[in-house]
């Protein structure tokens, strides 16, 4: 139960309907309290042979009236409760969607995406169920329970009541023992769900991979593994389920044996009228109902707190970039960077992927950083970013160390092209002005300064065409150039270009850098690539060998070092010569 106590603001907000939802249903409770009176009642007209047409036509009349109550209140404590519980579900998901929002780029490359998808779904539905059939059926229980054994006692018999009540203990203790047994299994029911969420988020995500790999049925086989381990834990689920009701019922049947046996007696006795007996019989019957209430709700509960553990354990989980308490209330920036000494470990790594690092680029130059796969080169540009957490004193932007100016200035007055480009499923027009609303010229001059706009007219609808699943695939090339004209059109302050020009031929890169020149001018760019030809023009270029800066200078500078970059130039002018011959 301390894992709902996570939810108690939105209980608070919902308060109201929630009292208003028990109302009606306590008083449904206390209606259906009121038939077995009424069947007694007509045995004892029968046996005292008082049984009329008048008598027969008060009593079908309450009888009808009382169902007529009944059906109506039954709606409105539905509407009332499972509207709570469907309005709590929302506001969960939201706070569950916008706190993994907030969580660094380190919490989602230890996590796997199907397994917070199963979080946002089947965790979130579960904890829905346990707030609102959950809390029906602890109330009817709790009312229905109380009410019965309060009108067998007080208006039929005592002793007979208590003798009624003597499995108590049996069922109480079944339903504590099956409770924790059915408590973890259910949480194993989740794991076994989160895993096969994952593998098919997985696999349809990598379907290029494994077709071209030929591992269709290597991935069938670990499916069907996967599909089976989620199945036998539900089974084992099913197992304990299915001996937990037949228990509770043949407790329940105990006491209508012993009621049958000693309230007949009483009758016989003429302790108790006949009209009693039946009335007795009656309201053990609308015992049986918070019985199985009980069963139900221990399953609902045990669900919904094993599904709030885990969502708990997300909302629990502290973002590790976020804005500190000596964040200074920076709205623009100028573009000076400057570097010191940075020496930077991933958070869970054995040893640092950068080390020592120092530079400087004043506002408007430019930067440019080489070297071989795994120096280092990407880690400075999140590090600018703030994609993971800067070590303090050691990345100043405008002078300000990087870590006091509010992360939403900082992503915003920063462009950058990522590596791996990722577009949206939606239009190439969405996709360029995902950062803002811009209008049609802003977005085509975006599109023209990356080098795509020619490409765009000859898709089939222009800038309105839809890509990705449901749309037409781009080249490799194509979806880098969107995803500059998406950095370029924010007009930020700085940009950093994340090796982005690899997959477009050598003349489009030209073109693009020229155009890229024009837009840089009077900006802070940072361009990261393998190639000699992206970088030779920048203020600087460092080159970075295992996370360290080995050489620095202008192109002219480091051609006369000959050292790595001399022979990186050299490697590829021979590529290019050869490429010509061919
Ligand atoms: N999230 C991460 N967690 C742990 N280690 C990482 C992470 N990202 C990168 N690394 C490691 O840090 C080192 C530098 O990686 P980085 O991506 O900065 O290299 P790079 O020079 O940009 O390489 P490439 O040219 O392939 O993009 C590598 O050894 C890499 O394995």
């Amino acid at each position: 139960m301390r894992n709902f106590l996570a939810l108690r603001d939105f209980f608070y907000r919902y308060k109201g309907m929630y009292a208003v939802g028990v109302l009606w249903l306590v008083v449904v409770d206390f209606l259906q309290i009121i038939y077995p009176r009424l069947l007694g009642e007509t045995a004892d007209a029968i046996n005292r042979g008082t049984f009329n047409r008048d008598f027969a036509v008060r009593y079908v009349s309450a009888l009808i009236l009382i169902a007529f109550a009944i059906a109506l209140l039954r709606y409105l404590w539905r509407m009332y409760l499972l509207g709570s519980s469907r309005k709590i579900e929302y506001e969960l998901r939201n706070k569950l969607y916008a706190h993994l929002q907030t969580l660094s780029l380190t919490y989602f490359q230890h996590h796997k995406t199907g397994d917070i998808m199963a979080h946002a779904t089947n965790d979130i539905q579960a904890v829905r169920q346990a707030l609102g059939m959950g809390i029906v059926l602890a109330v009817d229980a709790a009312f229905m329970t109380l009410a019965a054994i309060f009108m067998m006692g007080k208006t039929i018999s005592w002793e007979l009541t208590l003798f009624a009540l003597l499995p108590l203990p049996f069922l109480v203790f079944t339903v504590t023992r099956f409770g924790a047994m059915i408590h973890n299994r259910f949480k194993a029911v989740q794991e076994a769900f989160s895993k096969l969420t994952e593998c098919t988020q997985e696999n349809f995500a990598g379907i290029r991979v494994i077709k071209s790999f030929v591992q269709e049925e290597k991935e069938m086989e670990k499916f069907s593994r996967i599909c089976r381990y989620n199945m036998e834990t539900n089974m084992q689920l099913v197992k304990i389920w299915g001996m937990f009701f037949p228990l509770i019922e043949l407790i329940s049947g105990l006491s209508l044996l012993i009621v049958i046996w000693y309230g007949g007696k009483l009758t016989m006795y003429g302790r108790i009228s006949v009209g009693d007996f039946v009335a007795f019989i009656s309201y053990l019957g609308l015992l049986t109902w918070p019985t199985i209430a009980i069963g139900w709700l221990i399953n609902l509960i045990q669900r919904g707190a094993a599904s709030m553990e885990r969502i708990n354990a997300i909302l629990q989980e502290k973002p590790e970039v976020l804005d500190g308490p000596d964040t200074l209330p920076v709205d623009d920036l100028r573009g000076e960077i400057e570097i010191k000494n940075l020496t930077f470990t991933y958070p869970g790594a054995q040893k640092p992927s950068v080390s020592d690092i120092s530079l400087r680029v004043p506002a408007g130059g430019s930067l440019a950083i080489v070297g071989a796969v795994g120096s280092g080169k990407s880690t400075i540009a999140s590090l600018l970013l703030r994609l993971y957490p800067v070590p303090p004193d050691t990345v100043y932007i405008d002078g300000i160390d990087i870590n006091r100016i509010p992360l939403k200035t900082l992503r915003e007055k920063v462009g950058y092209v990522p590596q791996d480009t990722f577009l949206f499923a939606t239009s190439v027009r969405e996709n360029i002005a995902f950062s803002g609303e811009y209008s049609d010229e802003e977005i085509v001059d975006a599109a023209k300064m990356a080098g795509i706009h020619e490409d765009i007219l000859a898709l089939p609808e222009q800038y309105e065409t839809l890509l990705g699943e449901r749309g037409v695939n781009l080249s490799g090339g194509q979806k880098q150039r969107i995803s500059i004209a998406r950095a370029l059109i924010k007009n930020p302050r700085i940009i950093i270009l994340d090796d982005c020009l690899s997959a477009v031929d050598a003349a489009t890169e030209e073109k693009i850098l020229v155009n890229l020149k024009r837009f840089c001018r009077g900006r802070t760019s940072i361009l990261i690539s393998h190639r000699i030809s992206t970088v030779m023009h920048a203020d600087e270029i460092i080159v970075l060998d295992g996370g360290k800066i080995v050489e620095r200078g202008t192109h002219e500078e480091l051609l006369e070092i000959k050292g790595i970059y001399y022979n990186l130039y050299q490697k590829q002018l021979l590529e290019k010569s050869l490429e010509e011959m061919n």
